[in-house]
This record gives C-alpha cells, structure tokens and sequence, in this order.
C-alpha cells in the first residue's frame, strides 16, 4: 500500500530581496520517511527546513504536513520538533529540566512530563546524566540531549540541521548509528540537512541533492550513487569523486565506442541509436572502484597505465593512475600494492559507468 504523504510542499518559492533562494520547489515527503537533503553550502537546504519548521516565511507556495495546510502557522503548531547544529541548550538548567522545560511551558501535566522525559532519557541512554548541566557534558551528550528535547514534544515529524557537524568525527559516527537507530524504532518523519554525503547515503531513505536551490535528484542513495542523473549529482557523491573522461562517440563495425585521448572504450549495454550517434560529445564516468588493475581483470579490453601515487588506507588502497592523459583514481583491496612508476593494466566496468551528454551534462 502506498504511504500517504508527510510533508508536502508545493510550488515553493523564497527570495531574500532581490536574491532567489528557492525557486517553485515541490518535494513530497512519504509517511515514515528518512530524507535527507544534501548539498553544498548556500545551496538553501537549511533555507527550505527553516520554512518547514516555520522559521521562515515563504514568498510563494504552499507547505502541508498530514494534509494540512500550516503555511502560515507558527512553529509550535505545525507537528514538528527540530534540533539544530548549536545545541541551544539552557546553561543554567540541568538535562532534566532541559528536556521537560517546553513541556512545563505547554502546561502538561507534571505526571505526563516525568513520563516523556524518562522514555527519551531511556531512548538515548542519557538518565545518568540527568541532574548535569550542559557544562558538565560532551558535545556528543549534549547533541543527545538536544535530540531528546525533540523527542519529548511526541511530534510527527523531527527535522534535523547538520546536527552532528560539531562533534568530532569519531563521535559524529557514533550519533550517526543513534539516529538511525532512533528512526528505526521510532519510524517517525524525520527530514534531515547535511553537506555530508556518508551521513546522507547511510542515513536516508531517500535523498534530494540541492544545488542554487533546486533539487538535481530525489531517489533512494543505491540509484543516486549508480545513476546520477547529472553529472553534478555524479561528482558530488562518492569520495574519490567519479572518474570523469572527456571524449566523444564513433562508430566502429556495427556498435559503438567512447573514444577518449587516443584509447577506445567499448561502450556494452549501451544501444547505438540516435543519443548514441557517432560524434557526440560526451563524459564518460566510472566510479574508482569499478576499474580493474592488472589480475582483477575479467575479460573486456585493457588499457595502459602507469601509477602515480599510491594512498593505502587500511582496507583499500587507493591509486591514482596516468592513463592517456588522465589522471584516474582506481580503488582496489588494502592488500595490493604497487610501485609509483609501475605499469599497470587496467579495465573498466562498462556495465557500472555513466554517459553524460558534454553540454547539457545529462544522464545519456
Ligand atoms: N537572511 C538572509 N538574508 C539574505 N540572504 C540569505 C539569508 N539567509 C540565507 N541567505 C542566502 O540564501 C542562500 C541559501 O542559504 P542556506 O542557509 O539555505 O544554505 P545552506 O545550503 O543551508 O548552506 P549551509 O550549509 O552553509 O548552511 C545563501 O546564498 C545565503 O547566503
């Protein structure tokens, strides 16, 4: 059965004088949901949760969430709890009093406090913390703590601003699994801001990566990462970025291949037709990990390289490769190593590449 709709905004449009932001923005946000919105800073991602979360007034268009219209009502009405990147904590309060502080404001029953609070304490495992103040916690308590103001609220929709970029990378990895977590057994709405791409594939059911304000694609991370639909959502996820080779389509017997400084690839899967036609130009993109070097090579024509730079990282050991002019980045197991200067032969996955058109930098 299809999940109704969350959140929807419709026709969304916002300027901040004569400075567009966003532009007739439509996104619907499934029932449940874990979306993620992604991209680089000033693209208007934390722009479009701020009007969500009624911090932010729209110039156009329409935001509803359950089906209803709260475009213009306040914050505190709309169903939503936020945590943001600053924990905006209250120094002088302690954890417990930070949780249930809205709540007393709300005037909910003392009983019904001591309830919510104890439930989101157990949910992050912060009860021993509970008579601390802020001063006395780590940033990754203190985010935990901001987390569970959200929590306390019992709202349908938790919206997150870039919420771990304070906390130190080993921590930021650790709330990452919480997060998940707390989703999975909440399986609550939960939109989510970040410029972090593994936050971002790990975290969300679907992704929308934004660029000037506009979503380039909206799918689930698997088809984002395998199919971009530009060439912009292709470098913009996976570190190394996709391997991007300039060249152009020929002819050659009945088929057709991607000719690039002097090497000829042919292009399998790929149907010779009118977007295929010889003398296009084109991008061709491979992932690092879709080149094969040297015995890894499973049939399929190879090519010449030479190594120029070797980066071991544990499991996998990154190379970066002069082939016919380019320099490619090639991932291959930890346990491989080759000397820089080395020749090497290497294959590509043709079956896992992407064919971008060279101006419009569509997904051909
Ligand atoms: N109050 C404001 N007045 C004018 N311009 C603003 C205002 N707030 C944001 N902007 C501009 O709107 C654009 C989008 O900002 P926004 O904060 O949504 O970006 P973002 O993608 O969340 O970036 P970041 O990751 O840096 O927070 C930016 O170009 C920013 O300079």
């Amino acid at each position: 059965m299809a999940k109704q709709n969350s959140v929807s905004i419709r026709d969304l449009s916002l300027s901040f004088g004569s400075v567009k932001v966003l532009e007739n923005l439509n996104l619907n946000i499934r029932d449940g949901e874990f979306l993620v919105l992604l991209g680089s800073s000033g693209c208007g991602k934390s722009t479009l949760l701020n009007c969500i979360a009624g911090l932010l007034e729209p110039t156009e268009g329409q935001i509803f969430i359950k089906d209803r219209n709260v475009t213009w009502e306040e914050p505190k009405d709309r169903g939503i709890g936020m945590v943001f990147q600053s924990y905006a904590l209250y120094p002088q309060m302690t954890v417990e009093k930070n949780l249930s502080f809205g709540l007393r404001v709300a005037g909910l029953p003392t009983d019904e406090i001591a309830r919510r609070v104890s439930r989101a304490a157990s949910i992050l495992q912060i009860e021993p913390l509970l008579k601390r103040k802020p001063a006395e916690l780590s940033g990754g308590q203190r985010q935990r703590v901001a987390i569970g103001r959200a929590l306390v609220r019992d709202v349908d929709v938790f919206l997150f601003d870039e919420p771990l970029s304070n906390l130190d990378a080993k921590l930021r990895s650790e709330l990452r699994v919480e997060i998940k977590r707390l989703h999975q057994s909440l399986e609550n709405t939960m939109i989510y801001v970040t410029h972090d791409q593994i936050e971002a594939l790990t975290l969300a059911d679907r992704i929308a990566i934004m660029k000037s304000g506009v979503i380039q694609q909206l799918d689930d991370p698997t088809t984002i990462y395998n199919r971009p639909r530009n060439r912009f959502v292709a470098g913009f996820i996976g570190s190394p970025s996709m391997n991007f080779l300039k060249g152009e389509l020929a002819a050659e017997g009945d088929g057709i291949v991607f000719k690039a400084g002097g090497a000829s690839f042919s292009l399998d899967g790929y149907q010779v037709g009118e977007a295929l036609a010889s003398g296009r130009r084109v991008v061709l993109g491979v992932r690092p990990e879709h080149i094969r070097v040297d015995g890894d090579i499973q049939g399929g024509e190879a090519h010449e390289a030479v190594v120029e730079i070797e980066e071991p990282m544990g499991a996998d050991n990154l190379l970066w490769l002069k082939h016919a002019g380019h320099t490619i980045s090639v991932r291959v197991g930890g346990a491989r190593r080759f000397a820089v200067g080395a020749r090497v032969r290497i294959g590509f996955d043709m079956t896992m590449a992407s064919l971008f058109d060279a101006e419009t930098e569509e997904r051909i």
